[in-house]
Formats: structure tokens, C-alpha cells, sequence
């Protein structure tokens, strides 16, 4: 037995929810860059979970499940008084509501396929209003309950702000979600998929999900970025940063990917987005800044920009704190790990590799009174 290390290469498993073929990644067949261009968030949450498209009636049935699932029950709520919310981190504070959420639904342990499906639905709406009233609480402020007339994009920076967003906050927060709803067999979603296959339930799996995304490899990257961005401060102090960086043989957050060779698709849409924002905000340097790096960065390795790196200054010009970043992943991320925790519990079989050994060999056992 030889291990691969990292599972590098290794097809773990089949599924017809997403796919990253020749660096082109699809949702069930469509092309990322038409379902940015195009979709609501709302009908590529219903697109992974049916494996296809939403009728307008089927789309406003679940815009209507979405909606009357979003209030938290009083317990998750007070449970943010239970530790200091303002040491916290966000990610560490909805894994455990996650978690928490779990012991308040009556349904938890149904395994019925029409049982997990709503549980699917109820997480995908609570999640978005745990991170907001996570956000609001800290800062001595009341949480705010969603509105019916916005979608899914809307409510949760209305739920965050108080505010109404305008249109191109809006469409850059839906692109946002749309971008990062799936990736193939990714590691939080591997860790949904291990799991479940135990035949444990969906708040295991996606509470699972939520801890392997927090790691700075993986989804905690973007908050990583802006800490850099911060950190570089202005457009002439990037390229000495950078290098620095590289001599130290420290790793760039935001750039490199397990997969993509040639790029990470998802990258552009957000690269314009930045650009258009950070100018409307009127802090273009975070764009430029941004610029500057890639351009050092992948001359130096020949690495390009993955998802996590242009988020960042996405997000920033949003107006959002920069340790929400990676829980705006999960809002969206969450959306996959039901379809695969969906895909999983209808074929599945344990998820069990194995290891190889490389410890010392046979030994006799020495009575602890006995060892020198
Ligand atoms: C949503 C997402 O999860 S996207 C990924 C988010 N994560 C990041 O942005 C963190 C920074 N990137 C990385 O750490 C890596 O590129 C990963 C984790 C994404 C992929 O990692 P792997 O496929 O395991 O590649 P690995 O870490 O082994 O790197 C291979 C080589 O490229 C280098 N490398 C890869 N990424 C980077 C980087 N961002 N900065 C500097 N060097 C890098 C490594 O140092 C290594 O060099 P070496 O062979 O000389 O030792
Ligand atoms: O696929 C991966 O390894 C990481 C990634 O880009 C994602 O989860 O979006």
C-alpha cells in the first residue's frame, strides 16, 4: 500500500452535482460563468439539490421555504450571551450554533429522505441569520429579522446592515454566492460527505463541514487576503511585501489551487467586481493593491489567483468585517454540502480508507514499572 499524499489525484467518490474538467467548472452541466451572469442564488441552491433548473413555480416554492425558515429558535439567540462574543470567532460561533441548531429540531435524527430534504432547507435559511445576528450581537445591537420581499442576496446584507442595499451591492453579493456554492470534492465537502456516510445526520455533517472550511488552506483563506491587503497598505509597498514573503518561503494566502492548473474560473467575476466597487467605494487601492500582488506574485511562481483572493476586497467594499468572510463562504458553501450530504445518504456506502504504516515494527509489550 502507498499512500497518496494529500489524496492528490485520488477519485474518491461519483457525483453528477458539480465538475471541474480541463479548469472549466460546471454545476450539474451549466458553465460557472453563465450561472454568475445569470442566476439567482436561490436557483442554484435549488439546481444542486434537484439536478436541475427551477420552473418559476418550483423556484417561488422554495424562495417561500427559504423565507419562513429564516427566524432561529430563542435558544440559539441566547447562546451568544453563554461566552465573551466579542473574542469569539465567527467561525468558531456557527460551527458551534450549527451544532446547537441540531438539538432544537425535532427531526434531526429522521433519516426519511423528505425529512433531510427540509432539514436541508431549514439550514440553508437559519445559516445566513446566525452569522448576521452573530455580526449585530457583538456590536451591542439588536439582531434583524428578514424581509419577505428581498431574496436571498438582499436579506442577508439587510439582515447585517439595517440597510437597504442597492442594486450593485446586491448583484455582487448574488455573484459572490452563486461562485462559491460548490466545488467538486473540495475538503469541507469531503469531510460532509465522511460524515454522513456513517449514517450520522445533516447537522454532523454540515457542523463537520464548517470546521474544515475555517482552515486557512481552505475557506479561511479570504480573510487571510484582506489581512495581507491590510498589512501592504498602499499599491508601492506591494511588490517588496510580496517578495519578502517569498524569500521567507511563506506561502501567499489566496493564491495556488489543489486542482486548476491554469486558473481558477471563478476568479474574474470577482477581480471585476472588486474593481468596480472598490472605485464606487472610492478605495480603489485595495484593487489595485490586489493587482499588484498577482502580478508579482504570479510572475515569482506562476501561481494564479483562486476564489479566496479577490473576495476579499469584494467583501471589504461591502462594507463587511473582515472576520465575516469566511462565514459568507459558508452561507453559500452550505448549499453544496446538503447536496452532496443528499447525493451521499441516497447511494451510500462508508467512507473508509486506509493507511499506511510507518511506525516502528513489532514490539514487546514492558510493564511500566519496568521501563528504563
Ligand atoms: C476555496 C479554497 O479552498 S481555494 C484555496 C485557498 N487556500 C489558499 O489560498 C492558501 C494558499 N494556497 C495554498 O496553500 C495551496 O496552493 C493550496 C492548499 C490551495 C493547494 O495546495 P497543494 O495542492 O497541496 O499544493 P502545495 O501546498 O503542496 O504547494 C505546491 C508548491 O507550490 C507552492 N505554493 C502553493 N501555493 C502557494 C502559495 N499560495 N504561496 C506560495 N507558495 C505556494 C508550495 O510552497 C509548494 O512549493 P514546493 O513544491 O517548492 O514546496
Ligand atoms: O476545491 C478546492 O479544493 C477548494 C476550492 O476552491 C473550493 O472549495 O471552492
Amino acid at each position: 500500500m502507498t499512500a497518496t499524499r494529500g489524496l492528490e489525484g485520488v477519485v474518491a467518490t461519483t457525483s453528477s452535482i458539480s465538475s471541474i474538467i480541463d479548469d472549466t467548472l460546471t454545476y450539474v452541466g451549466y458553465n460557472i460563468d453563465d450561472l454568475t451572469n445569470n442566476a439567482t442564488f436561490e436557483e442554484v441552491i435549488y439546481l444542486l439539490w434537484h439536478l436541475k433548473l427551477p420552473t418559476q413555480s418550483e423556484l417561488q416554492e422554495l424562495t417561500d421555504q427559504l423565507a419562513e425558515n429564516m427566524a432561529l429558535p430563542q435558544e440559539v439567540l441566547d447562546h451568544f450571551k453563554m461566552y465573551n462574543i466579542k473574542e469569539v470567532h465567527p467561525m468558531a460561533a456557527l460551527r458551534s450554533a450549527v451544532s446547537l441548531l441540531g438539538l432544537y429540531d425535532e427531526e434531526a435524527d429522521v433519516m426519511e429522505e423528505e425529512a433531510n430534504y427540509m432539514k436541508a432547507v431549514r439550514l440553508q435559511a437559519k445559516i445566513p441569520t446566525i452569522v448576521t445576528s452573530f455580526a449585530r450581537i457583538r456590536n451591542g445591537q439588536e439582531p434583524i429579522a428578514p424581509r419577505k420581499d428581498l431574496g436571498f442576496a438582499a436579506n442577508f446584507l439587510y439582515m447585517l446592515t439595517g440597510k437597504d442595499p442597492e442594486p450593485i451591492e446586491i448583484e455582487a453579493f448574488n455573484k459572490a454566492l452563486v461562485l462559491h456554492a460548490d466545488h467538486e470534492l473540495n475538503a469541507s465537502t469531503f469531510t460532509a460527505r465522511v460524515c454522513v456516510a456513517t449514517l450520522s445526520d445533516v447537522y454532523s455533517g454540515v457542523t463537520a463541514a464548517i470546521g474544515a472550511l475555517k482552515g486557512p488552506l481552505h475557506g479561511g483563506a479570504n480573510e487571510q487576503v484582506m489581512k495581507m491587503l491590510t498589512e501592504i497598505g498602499s499599491v508601492d509597498k506591494a511588490e517588496s511585501y510580496i517578495l519578502d514573503k517569498l524569500e521567507k518561503k511563506e506561502k501567499i494566502m489566496g493564491f495556488g489551487h489543489r486542482v486548476y492548473r491554469q486558473g481558477d474560473p471563478r476568479a474574474k467575476h470577482l477581480k471585476e467586481m472588486s474593481k468596480k466597487l472598490t472605485e464606487l467605494r472610492g478605495e480603489s487601492k485595495y484593487y489595485e493593491m490586489s493587482v499588484k500582488v498577482e502580478e508579482v506574485f504570479t510572475a515569482n511562481k506562476g501561481l494564479p489567483p483562486n476564489v479566496d483572493f479577490y473576495s476579499a476586497s469584494v467583501y471589504h467594499s461591502l462594507g463587511i468585517d473582515h472576520d465575516l468572510f469566511t462565514p459568507i463562504f459558508a452561507v453559500s458553501r452550505v448549499s453544496g454540502w446538503l447536496a452532496h450530504i443528499l447525493e451521499q445518504y441516497s447511494n451510500n456506502r462508508l467512507i473508509r480508507p486506509r493507511a499506511d504504516y510507518i511506525g516502528p515494527g513489532k514490539q514487546k509489550y514492558v510493564p511500566v514499572d519496568q521501563r528504563g
